[in-house]
């Protein structure tokens, strides 16, 4: 399938304000003071003690959802902006509101439904995260990656991570499906990371190895899958680099991403996996390239989040059947951490 760029990027850019539901400032709708708008406003730069989680509250909302559906995770999924059509694959569904789950935080982007769906796929029990948190809305980073610490809890043995994401990588085109090999986690670089904080050893260690926590028998797996479903032609693998948003990158920040060595860029992912590995979840990660990054001053088009989820409608399909065929062939050891809790 041809994706057009320039129809599919679009070049208007769309009023953000349309996009914040008034959940944004529920967190702190006891009061209408300036103050508590700007401690909003303040979570996602600086690691303050309110951000902490205690193990606990991860207990309780895994404890609430494993009292509410019978379904016992192996696999997780968090969709990315436009692909949230992947928990519909999901038979036998139970599904939660963001809004009706004690602890999680509510999404207040467009294409990220906020719903969090269990269902069986292909033999294997899922969770399904339609939609999921970002620094740039406003959420700590703790928060940002809440549901990742629950999934441990629920017995959740692998997690897959798709986005949307701007290429770099001169052969990468609009449409094309980006297995990621590794990443660059900006905000972790300085010292915006998730595990900022006293080490809580139940989920891991104190300083977790990055070296490999995209699991590479999975990566040659999905590039098996993809040759037999002839989709290869627009498969690539590559570095993603996560930023903070949420502004699309300006011409000389996306040079330096280009000399950096990153393929895609987005605002998402990379502190989700940094969580995931540290308690011990093996990962998968997609990146779906919705529109190459503007790196040249001569170039007159522009990206938008409406062309972003545009593009992730017109590879739906085909992410869906990767993803599923994928998760129909991971082997699963039944470590049901949901009973031996971390
Ligand atoms: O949730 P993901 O990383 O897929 O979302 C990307 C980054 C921004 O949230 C949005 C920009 O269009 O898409
Ligand atoms: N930059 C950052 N995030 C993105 C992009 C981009 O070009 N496209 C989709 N998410």
């Amino acid at each position: 399938m041809e994706i057009n760029l320039v129809a599919a990027a679009g070049t208007t850019l769309i009023n953000p304000s349309c996009c914040f539901k008034s959940t944004f400032s529920s967190s702190s709708s006891s009061s209408s003071s300036s103050s508590s708008s700007s401690s909003v406003v303040c979570q996602s730069s600086i690691m303050h003690s309110k951000d902490q989680i205690s193990h606990d509250e991860y207990q309780k909302t895994a404890d609430w959802l494993m009292s509410q559906t019978k379904h016992r995770p192996q696999v997780a999924i968090i969709c990315g902006s436009g692909l949230g059509m992947l928990a519909d694959t999901l038979k036998c569904q139970d599904s939660f509101a963001y809004s009706d789950i004690p602890g999680f935080p509510q999404s207040t982007v467009q294409g990220h439904a906020g719903r969090l769906v269990f269902g069986e796929l292909k033999g294997k029990t899922c969770v399904c995260m339609q939609g999921r948190f970002h620094m740039y809305e406003g959420h700590s980073l703790a928060k940002t990656t809440f549901p990742v610490r629950v999934f441990k809890l629920l017995g959740v043995e692998t997690l897959i991570v798709t986005n949307a994401a701007g290429s770099l990588a001169d052969g990468f085109h609009p449409g094309d499906i980006m297995i990621i090999k590794d990443h660059v986690n900006f905000p972790g670089l300085v010292g915006l990371n998730p595990l900022s904080g006293p080490n809580d050893d139940k989920f891991g260690p104190r300083f977790p190895a990055m070296s490999s926590c995209y699991d590479k028998d999975l990566r040659c797996l999905a590039l098996d899958i993809a040759k037999q479903q002839g989709v290869s032609g627009f498969m690539q693998e590559g570095v993603y680099a996560m930023v903070g948003g949420p502004n699309f990158e300006s011409i000389a920040e996306a040079r330096l991403l280009h000399r950096l060595g990153v393929d895609a860029v987005g605002m998402s992912t990379a502190a989700e996996v940094v969580v995931a590995t540290h308690c011990g979840l093996r990962v998968f990660g997609l990146s779906l390239i919705t529109n190459k990054v503007v790196k040249s001053y001569e170039d007159s088009e522009s990206v938008n989040h409406d062309g972003v989820l545009e593009v992730g409608r017109l590879r739906s399909l085909t992410v869906q059947q990767l993803v599923t065929e994928l998760i129909s062939r991971i082997e699963i050891n039944n470590n049901d951490d949901s009973k031996n809790a971390v």
